[in-house]
């Protein structure tokens, strides 16, 4: 048991509290934890599955705990804790699982009260399905995640967040807030806007195909609609939130795209090809970093690409 948190108290109750929550039942690292939803049946399904205790305001569920996890939308990140706010304990940690740090930060800080220590937080993992029902113990193993500490971060809190959460199987990082949220929006956040936008073609074309784009739907095109599954709250927020970084990449993005557009059109075939062949070398080097769980190992047997 982490003798540094004892109690946990998660301030929202779907993917990411659950998985936290049944990852820290499963190692036995905490002695209770607590759990606040809006609604009655999230809360029962909760109580059930991994809470050792509901409540039905947040207030009430942060009284006692040595640290709180605000998992709900970055959206209304700031508003429930100005809502728990009085009550947290001196000396507990507050953090937060939001896909987007610099607005978090801004919303959530302002209501910290003295002695209590906000540790912004971002776990590099999930699903496309939301609610109690859908997290599972090992989403973290030999995940990245996320801190963006404050300036002047007591780190013996930092510390014990981080034992925490690598104790639970993730690889934390710090990083700076700014600089998470430009990374994020290109690695996580455009290529979500992106998956939305081609599936949302797809459907606009299946009264023309009369269904066979969804009937023939190769591996790639079901990604997307995988990506294109998750929950449309927690997605609105991270664009209305991350917009400057998501603006710009989008920017670069349709840049390249027409770049590429007016090549195929052009008939370009060399340029082409030498575009593909620099987006394969990226590829292979993040198997090569380890990054990629879903890489068959005949990938990396078989050596180096057809030329
Ligand atoms: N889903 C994913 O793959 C990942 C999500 N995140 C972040 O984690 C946070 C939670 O996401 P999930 O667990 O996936 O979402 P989820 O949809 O599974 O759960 C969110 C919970 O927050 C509650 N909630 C929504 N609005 C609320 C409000 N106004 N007051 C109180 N509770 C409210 C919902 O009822 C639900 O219980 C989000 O900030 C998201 O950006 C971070 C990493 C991955
Ligand atoms: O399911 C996927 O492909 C994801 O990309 C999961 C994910 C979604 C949002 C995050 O902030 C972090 C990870």
């Amino acid at each position: 048991m982490s003798e540094a948190l004892p109690r946990v108290a998660l301030i929202g109750l779907g993917l990411i509290a659950s998985s936290m929550a049944h990852a820290l039942r499963a190692k036995g690292l905490v002695r209770d934890i607590t759990g606040y939803a809006r609604s009655a049946e999230t809360r029962a399904v909760a109580l059930e599955l991994f809470c050792d205790r509901v409540t039905e305001s947040a207030a009430e569920a942060v009284k006692e705990a040595d640290l709180i996890v605000l998992a709900v939308p970055v959206g209304v990140m700031g508003e429930i804790t100005a809502e728990i706010a009085p009550h947290l304990k001196p000396g507990a940690i507050v953090t937060d699982v939001g896909s987007v740090k610099g607005a978090v930060i801004e919303a959530v800080s302002p209501h910290i009260p003295q002695g209590v220590h906000f540790i912004p937080g971002h776990p590099l993992a999930g699903t496309e399905y939301s609610g109690p029902r859908s997290g599972f113990a090992t989403l973290f193993e030999n995940r990245w995640w996320l801190l963006t500490p404050l300036e002047g971060q007591d780190p013996a809190a930092l510390a014990r967040l981080r034992a925490l959460l690598e104790a639970i199987g993730a690889n934390v990082d710090e990083m700076e807030a700014k600089r998470h949220d430009l990374v994020l929006a290109v690695v996580s956040h455009t290529p979500h806007l992106i998956a939305y936008t081609m599936v949302g073609v797809a459907d606009h074309l299946r009264r023309v195909t009369h269904e066979e784009v969804i009937k023939y739907s190769a591996s790639g095109f079901r990604d997307f609609t995988r990506i294109a599954a998750s929950d449309p709250t927690m997605w609105r927020d991270v664009f209305l939130t991350n917009k400057d970084a998501v603006l710009d990449i989008l920017g670069r993005f349709t840049e390249e795209l027409f770049m590429l557009q007016r090549q195929i059109r052009m008939g370009e075939g060399e340029q082409l090809h030498a575009y593909f062949s620099r987006t394969r070398a990226i590829r292979r080097g993040i198997i090569d970093a380890g990054q990629d769980t879903s890489a068959p190992d005949f990938g990396r047997a078989a050596g180096q690409p057809k030329a």
